[in-house]
């Protein structure tokens, strides 16, 4: 959709920001509405048909956490889980857009911003499709070469990712249960999804349930859904997970951390492919594909007696097993590069390539975040470089070998650090240019850089 065409809705309790936005908006797109008061945003986003909310991150009542701009969001998605969310962050919020881009906004600007660059993002989230749902059709894969650029490319060169490739892909078409197995971001949604797409089930839904986010009290009702009035909050009836997957695939992730009750559960639905919602007694009968995943030794799981062998034979009829990032470094350079791409794209940063020193650094790193690891150790090295090349400096790796990595793998205080220190760096050591360019005062930036030992 063009810029001219939309309506627009910006919620900031600032009202200089407000205004300004208002402004310059309103000579390029149909219609900008402001709010100074974001508990208006539920009616507006219910009743206002927005192509397009520039959310600001931090309102006064809470004015550094970000908190209640993630919640903000959080009730935006809610209410339309197809909205379109810009953030409005200030600097040093940069690790809190990056989250919230992974909660689902569909990107950030910081403020202050330039006039061009917020209007180029807005155009550009406006063009560019976001379905969360449906997922984005990969592109064919070439022989084993870089993976194209698009959301949902799965990045293979190496023979062990090849072959688990071909398998998918000849199981796909044969609705078998699938149970995909591989460390914490080795890309067992990711594989899940490219089974789904290329199922005859393909134009239907694809649900994603991660079991080990899910408590005990809330998964019947999730998984099976409820009639009005089964519990207290059960204000009116709603279909529960399996039924939304109706004609297409549910994929239950971390199903090793299912107690053995819910295991009991989840096993009657499967056998009985059927499905009764809490607080009724109308079986509704599934069409659906079950593909599992887990990063659990299932089968150790078995032989203790935490996880039901009966269980495990209707999930496992296949099994894909992801080998970690460490096992194929010839996929490390396919997939920095890959991610190189986009994120200089998507960041709009000068950034092309990678140095061969780099990769020799990359491949002798054990990544026990595998892919999401590597995606976001390039993501930051993007973000914070401003040479055209990537250099082994560039790139953060926790340095003992099997330390875990933190949920997001960012560390505030070294990208605070290092973008202080390019700065310096680029404007040959004069604070006040440097000050500038990071929107920070002379006092704050000497107080950093003290803090640093810089
Ligand atoms: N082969 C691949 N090529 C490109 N990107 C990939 C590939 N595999 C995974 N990814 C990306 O790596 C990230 C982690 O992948 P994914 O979420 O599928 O891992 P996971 O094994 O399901 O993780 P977890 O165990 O935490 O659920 C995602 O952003 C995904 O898009």
């Amino acid at each position: 959709m063009q810029l001219s065409e939309a309506k627009i809705l910006i919620i900031d309790d600032d009202v200089d920001v407000l205004s300004a936005a208002k402004l310059l908006l309103k000579r390029h797109a149909k219609a900008v509405d402001i709010e100074k008061n974001p508990q208006k945003l539920p009616f507006l986003v219910t009743n206002g048909d927005y192509n397009l909310i520039l959310l600001d991150m931090n309102f006064t009542r809470d004015v550094n956490s970000g908190r209640e701009g993630f919640h903000w969001l959080d009730r935006i998605l809610d209410i339309n889980p197809a909205a379109k969310v810009i953030m409005i962050t200030a600097y040093g919020d940069i690790e809190m857009a990056i989250r919230a881009i992974k909660a689902g906004a569909i990107d950030f600007v910081l403020k202050p911003w330039e006039n061009d660059k917020l209007l180029t993002t807005i155009s550009v989230a406006l063009e560019g499709g976001k379905d969360k749902v449906a997922v984005v059709p990969e592109e064919k894969k070439d022989d084993g070469k870089k993976g194209k650029a698009t959301a949902d490319t799965i990045v293979a060169t190496s023979d062990s990712m090849r072959h688990v490739l071909a398998t998918a892909e000849r199981v796909a078409s044969t609705d078998a249960n699938v149970l995909i197995l591989g460390e914490n971001g080795t890309g067992k949604t990711q594989l899940a999804k490219h089974v789904h797409q290329h199922s005859k089930r393909a134009d239907k839904p694809f649900v994603v349930v991660d079991l080990g986010a899910l408590s005990e009290s809330l998964f019947e009702s999730e998984l099976f859904g409820h009639v009005k009035g089964a519990f207290t909050d059960a204000k009116e009836d709603r279909a529960g997970r399996f039924e939304e997957a109706k004609g297409g695939t549910i994929f239950l992730d971390e199903i090793g951390n299912l107690t053995l009750s819910l295991q009991a559960k989840l096993l009657t639905v499967i056998q009985e492919r059927k499905v009764t919602r809490v607080g009724s007694n109308k079986p509704i009968a599934l069409d659906v594909r079950l593909l599992c995943a887990t990063n659990m030794n299932i089968e150790k799981m078995v032989t203790e007696k935490t996880f039901r062998q009966d269980l495990l034979y209707r999930i496992n009829t296949i099994e894909l097993d992801l080998p970690p990032l460490r096992d194929r470094p010839e996929d490390i350079g396919a997939l920095a590069d890959y991610y190189l791409k986009q994120y200089a794209k998507k960041y709009n940063r000068p950034v092309n390539d990678i140095s061969s020193a780099l990769i020799k650094k990359m491949q002798q790193y054990n990544w026990p975040g595998n892919i999401r690891e590597l995606q976001h150790a390039i993501e930051r090295a993007v973000i914070l470089s401003q040479e055209k090349t990537l250099q082994p400096d560039d790139l953060f790796l926790k340095s003992s070998a099997g330390t875990p990595t933190t949920a997001t793998g960012f560390d505030l205080e070294d990208m605070e650090k290092n973008m202080i220190v390019k700065a310096m760096k680029r404007f040959n050591g004069n604070i006040t240019d440097a000050a500038r360019e990071l929107g920070l005062s002379r006092a704050a930036l000497y107080r950093r850089m003290e803090k640093y030992g810089l």
